[in-house]
């Protein structure tokens, strides 16, 4: 087995005293978390207690209300809307619940997109690797609407790959899939950290997809309250009944 940790990124995403507010609302308060490299966090936390904000503002989607989030090691407050989209398309890769393919392009031109938003040249070995370590190479010139859920997030994973990025956020990538693909998402998640050392985060509802984490951190009304590390499905569910 080969390792490609020479490969990977030597930023992650840091936050500092960052906050979130709507209104009177306050979906972040005050979070301070940098990203260990190479580590797989899962992010939980009951229904309204500010995941989504919290992806958004570490991923760079959105600019926080006050604090400081730096991706490879710029803040992104100080950027235009057009330079955080482009620091965000060079660094960070999303997988999300719908996959979010383009139906009319075959899966090598789906992987390639963000490159060719980017207007950045594509390297023919990378993606060759990724996408036979997400197990596609038979799959190139098929469209999405030609593959399985599961192999359709794996699509979604070579893609947000495929730009070698700081920081993979996953939001509830297993939540559209049945439990066992589900479980092969999430095994070939946990292969793609420990074998090239890609950090990446996952937000998500589901004790069992979190257990596959390096980590686990608990959010409550806009704050981190807990961290839990080589959690157990049991552990995580224990926790989450008391938050
Ligand atoms: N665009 C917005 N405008 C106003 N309030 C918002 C906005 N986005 C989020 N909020 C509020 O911020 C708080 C945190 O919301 P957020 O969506 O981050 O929580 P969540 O943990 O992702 O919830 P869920 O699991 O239900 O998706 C909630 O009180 C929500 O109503």
């Amino acid at each position: 087995m080969t390792t490609m940790l020479a490969e990977t990124s030597a930023q992650t995403v840091s936050m500092e005293a960052v906050t979130k507010t709507y209104g009177d609302v306050r979906a972040l308060d005050g979070i301070t978390w940098t990203f260990p490299r190479g580590g797989f966090t899962a992010v939980m936390g009951p229904s309204g207690s500010g995941k989504s904000t919290f992806l958004h503002c570490a991923s760079g989607l959105d600019r926080p209300s006050s604090g400081t989030v730096r991706i490879g090691g710029v803040d992104i407050g100080r950027l235009s809307e057009a330079k955080r989209t482009r620091l965000r398309r060079e660094r960070i890769g999303f997988v999300f619940q719908s996959f979010n393919l383009v139906p009319s392009m075959d899966v090598e031109q789906n992987i390639l997109l963000p490159l060719q938003l980017g207007g950045m040249k594509p390297d023919r070995a990378w993606l060759d690797e990724v996408v036979r370590r997400v197990g596609l190479a038979d799959r190139v010139r098929h469209r999405p609407a030609e593959l399985s859920g599961g192999q359709q997030q794996r699509v979604a994973l070579a893609r947000a790959l495929v730009t070698r990025p700081d920081v993979v956020f996953a939001d509830e990538p297993t939540g559209a899939l049945d439990p066992r693909t589900a479980r092969e998402v999430m095994a070939l998640l946990r292969e793609v950290v420990d074998m090239t050392g890609q950090t990446l985060v996952l937000v998500t509802h589901d004790p069992a997809a979190a257990a596959w984490a390096d980590s686990v951190l608990f959010l409550s009304r806009g704050r981190i309250v807990d961290e839990l590390a080589a959690p157990s499905p049991a552990a995580i569910a224990n926790r989450w009944e008391s938050l």
